[in-house]
């Protein structure tokens, strides 16, 4: 069964208007959305339009031609085929929306309280869930229809029933992921009731799955109602899509056309429904990036002290971030930092853990986390302003002219898909050049980050590689649409000592030859003397000292420099000999 994988996850809050164009910017998009609007239409229209009574039989017109009486001609009991096939599309899209509607009511209702509740209501729905799915579909259905009769509706209903796992996996595994998210324990801890939460919270983040997976059981339960009808287990006095099925092929050789006409309309309709659902989780899995974090910047702006000067790509003034407290305070954790970082230079920003390094890196991609805002001050990069800047003039940047370097290589690449086509897709989309020169460009990359065999790495997945490789590619990624600016949040520190080092060297050197500018956070003074040119010290949310990195090391006036330094000088001070207390053996 097709299914819509959850680690495919989707932007919760896309603006459907938004979504809507960009599905109108995709043809096979449009066709399918031309033919579902023209089908639902045939099936809310189909018994008033038809020219005769779907079920009136005729023992006189048997198998007629087509004709201007019986446009498309008359099946083996002389009924009339186009007002069947009209009549069929109503009876047929309602009774698969029946068993949509079941496995929606189970599924995701179920889910959501597996994955949001967890113990009792996990054991019991997963549990549930196992048993239905160990069933075998087509028995359980030929059961029911021995039970409960030849009803299309009755059969639906079941098979509903059946289909209902597979929006229960989909939304308990979403649920369990957006559950720990630290927005939902805010929510929680500020009082809001667990329906405002699931309400709010949670439901944004599984709508778009669920819509997707929808028209895909949607299609599913077409294709097996109409083949049901067609083994000749529906009721004979509802048209249906397989009945007529069935009546056309036992009169295949006198009639073939009678077969046509319901094959197409099933075929026509479980691909365009398909065909959508895969346009529509295109579309959103391409916005899935920006999903995590979201910007939001608070339209304070102070005026920026200073105009660049015109080898300053970067300049930060007086930045102030907070975040939201569920008291409806602010909690200010960066207190009015300013910085400037010229074009070709390292910059190191440096700190213990909690001294608003990556919150003052975050900003500058309007990246900040859920919560957090840029409370006031000013951002120029390149002459752009970025405090208060809209979403469209982030997209215009990150990736493009601004790219970043995690602290976690492995969890910043996708699982489910092979780095080949992680590093792909960002190029053709920014670059907008073609998937062959995307992938010779990528694999002269590699080679250039020191990945020995580019053709094998592009085709692995993350977990078959190491990760000082993952790292090295993700400096690939960012190098890759030719960034002027880099931020890199702590690149070595999830690496083994000795990649570290040659971690170290390849940013040097692809700084060197690119001339890029890099804004690097970091609490290791070391990695400071090996690539900065100049550095600002944090503490506690500010600059307590900046300059150039000669300087600071070897004249450093804050005390809080200075102990940052000595720690470093204690790490590297050779150990005295060991105290022996016997002699040598
Ligand atoms: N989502 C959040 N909500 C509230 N406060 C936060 C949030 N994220 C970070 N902070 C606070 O912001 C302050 C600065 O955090 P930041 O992550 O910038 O530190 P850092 O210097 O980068 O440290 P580290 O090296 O540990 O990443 C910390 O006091 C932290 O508690």
């Amino acid at each position: 069964m097709s299914e819509f994988t959850p680690a495919a996850t989707v932007a919760p809050d896309a603006p459907s208007d938004h979504l809507f164009r960009k599905l109108l910017r995709n043809p096979l998009a449009v066709v399918s959305m031309a033919y579902l609007l023209i089908l639902t239409l045939v099936a809310i229209l189909g018994s008033f339009i038809a020219p005769h009574d779907p079920n009136l039989s005729s023992i006189k017109e048997i198998l007629n031609q087509p004709s201007a009486e019986h446009l498309l001609g008359t099946d083996s009991a002389g009924r009339d085929v186009i007002s069947r096939l009209l009549v069929a599309t109503q009876v047929s899209i309602a009774a698969a929306l029946v068993a949509l509607v079941v496995s929606l009511i189970i599924g995701v209702v179920g889910g959501l309280l597996a994955g949001y509740y967890g113990g009792f209501f996990d054991n019991i729905s997963s549990w549930g869930t196992a048993i239905i799915m160990a069933l075998p579909a087509v028995i359980v259905l030929l059961a029911a229809r021995a039970v409960f009769g030849p009803s299309v509706w009755m059969s639906m209903a079941v098979f509903g029933v059946l289909l209902s796992p597979a929006f229960f996996r989909l939304v308990y595994t979403l649920v369990r992921g957006v559950r720990g998210e630290l927005y939902v324990d805010a929510a929680r801890v500020s009082g809001l009731s667990d329906s405002r939460i699931i309400g709010r919270h949670i439901l944004t983040v599984v709508r778009a799955p669920i819509i997707i997976q929808s028209a895909i059981v949607l299609g599913i339960a077409i294709a097996i109602q109409s083949g049901l009808e067609f083994l000749g287990l529906g009721d004979l006095m509802v048209p249906t899509w397989g009945a007529m099925l069935n009546d056309g092929f036992g009169n295949i050789y006198r009639q073939p056309t009678l077969v046509i006409w319901p094959a197409l309309a099933v075929a026509f309709t479980c691909m365009a429904l398909v065909l959508l659902a895969n346009s529509i989780r295109d579309i959103l899995e391409g916005s899935a990036p920006t999903q995590r974090r979201t910007v939001k910047v608070v339209p304070e702006v102070e005026t920026a002290e200073s105009a660049p000067a015109s080898d300053i790509l970067l300049s930060v003034r007086n930045v102030r971030v907070g975040y939201n407290q569920p008291g409806g305070s602010i909690k200010e954790v960066v207190h009015g930092v300013s910085l400037d970082l010229r074009k070709g230079e390292v910059h190191g920003l440096i700190g213990e853990s909690g001294s608003g390094k990556t919150q003052t890196a975050f900003s500058v991609m309007g990246l900040l986390p859920q919560g957090g805002n840029v409370l006031g001050g000013s951002i120029l990069f390149d002459g752009i302003q970025l405090v208060g800047a809209s979403e469209d003039v982030f997209r215009k940047v990150r990736g493009r002219r601004i790219a970043y370097i995690p602290q976690e290589p492995m969890s910043n690449l996708d699982p489910s898909f092979t780095i080949g086509s992680q590093l792909i897709e960002p190029m053709r989309d920014v670059l907008g050049i073609s998937k062959k020169d995307a992938q010779e460009r990528v694999i002269a990359l590699l080679r250039r980050v020191g990945i020995p065999d580019p053709a094998r790495t592009m085709a692995s997945y993350p977990h078959e590689i190491s990760g000082g490789m993952a790292q090295r590619v993700l400096i690939a990624g960012a190098v890759s649409c030719d960034a002027e600016l880099i931020i890199a949040d702590e690149p070595t520190t999830a690496l083994d000592v000795t990649v570290q080092a040659e971690v170290l060297d390849l940013l040097r050197d692809l700084q060197q030859e690119r001339q890029l500018s890099i804004l690097l956070v970091t609490h290791n003074f070391g990695v400071v003397a090996d690539l900065c040119d100049r550095v600002s010290v944090m503490q506690m949310g500010k600059i307590v000292e900046s300059g150039d990195v000669v300087d600071i090391f070897t004249k450093p006036t804050n005390a809080y420099t200075k102990s940052l330094l000595d720690a470093i000088l204690d790490e590297s001070t050779p150990r005295g000999a060991l105290a022996t207390t016997g002699g040598a053996a």
